[in-house]
């Protein structure tokens, strides 16, 4: 039977900005979006039987249509009639429920995965559409790169500069944020701090990473700060330990800092983890893609 190893990679927002608000209560956003090497391991294999079996390594995480994965197996089987069924193991790494997308990326590596295990010929357009019906930060984690994400997520324009490969220090605090309450608690016509996209962009271009991380900025913050005050120190203490700067990403709670040095990124990781007491502490690095390809295959394995 067909199988296929997919790594789905987690991303941080080098700046979010809040423009606007939909009747039904969903935010116009832009957003700098970035993929980071920080990756869950997904397997999947086609099984004769008509069933979707989701397995993972946190005994806690849902295996049925409550988990991110499953449901996009749901919809591509549905959608294209597909009477096989799949066998979905998910090796967690990135924390859940932490501004990462984690689930997105699990769910988008999930659509890439059907689309080529069942050979159904998708475009990525095609795949982004699916996966905007999934959620927001879904189709970005099917594109993944350098880009700037507006309307609620589903308009994706990517960087044409890359992001200059710089060090990144996530750390999360053992607490959970939801989206959604982030969200509904943002007063946005009473932000008066806006994040410079063109700023951020014009930065990456010159690969001044130190400009970048005076450039870093989430209208978030503004809400999730006040719920968890410690991710204002957590911010602080990176930039003490020498990040070029320091924010929360998505809608929280984890911050990430800029580094230069890998080095110094895997000392400052270290230190936090040792200060604030923090298990979920990860030193990673800006992702780019070495094949430019998503799904290439590389030393007879797919990865993504
Ligand atoms: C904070 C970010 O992660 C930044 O990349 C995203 O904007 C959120 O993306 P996500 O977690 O995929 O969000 P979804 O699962 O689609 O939505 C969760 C909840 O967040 C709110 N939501 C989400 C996206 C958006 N642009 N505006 C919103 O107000 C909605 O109340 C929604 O019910
Ligand atoms: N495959 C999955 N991995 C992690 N969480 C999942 C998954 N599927 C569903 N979930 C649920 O989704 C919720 C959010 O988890 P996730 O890790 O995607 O959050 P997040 O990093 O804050 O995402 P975002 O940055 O898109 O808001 C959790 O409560 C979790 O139970």
């Amino acid at each position: 039977m067909k199988d296929i190893r997919l790594r789905a990679r987690a991303k941080i927002n080098l700046t979010l900005d809040v423009t606007g608000k939909r009747e039904d209560g969903y935010h116009l956003i832009q957003s700098i979006m970035q993929t980071v090497s920080l990756y869950d391991g997904i397997y999947m294999k086609r099984i004769q039987k008509d069933e979707i079996i989701l397995k993972s390594n946190l005994s806690w995480l849902p295996t049925d249509n409550r988990n991110l994965a499953y449901r996009a197996a749901e919809l591509m089987k549905a959608k294209y009639g597909i009477t096989e069924g799949v066998f979905i193991e998910i090796d967690k790494r990135i924390p859940v429920a932490a501004g990462l997308a984690g689930g997105s990326a699990d769910c988008a590596a999930v659509l890439v995965g059907m689309n080529r295990l069942f050979d159904l010929g998708l475009s990525m357009k095609e795949l982004e559409s699916l996966a905007f019906l999934l959620g927001s930060d879904i189709p970005y984690c099917v594109q993944r790169g350098t880009v700037v994400s507006e309307g609620v997520g589903e308009i994706l324009t990517p960087v044409k500069c890359q992001c200059p490969m710089c060090y990144v220090v996530l750390a999360k605090l053992p607490v959970s944020v939801s989206t959604a309450t982030v969200y509904r608690g943002l007063d946005w016509q009473s932000v008066q701090d806006h994040p410079d996209t063109k700023g951020m962009i014009q930065a990456m271009a010159e690969a001044d990473i130190t400009k970048m991380g005076r450039l870093l900025g989430n209208v978030l913050e503004t809400v999730t700060i006040p719920m968890h005050p410690q991710i204002a120190q957590l911010k602080e203490e990176l930039v003490h330990l020498g990040a070029e700067g320091a924010l929360m990403s998505g809608s929280g709670p984890t911050v990430f800092g800029l580094f230069k040095e890998e080095e110094n990124a895997k000392k400052a990781a270290s230190a936090i983890r040792k200060k604030f007491g923090l298990k979920e502490v990860v030193a990673t690095k800006i992702y780019h893609s070495d094949s430019g390809k998503r799904g290439e295959q590389r030393n007879g394995r797919n990865k993504i």
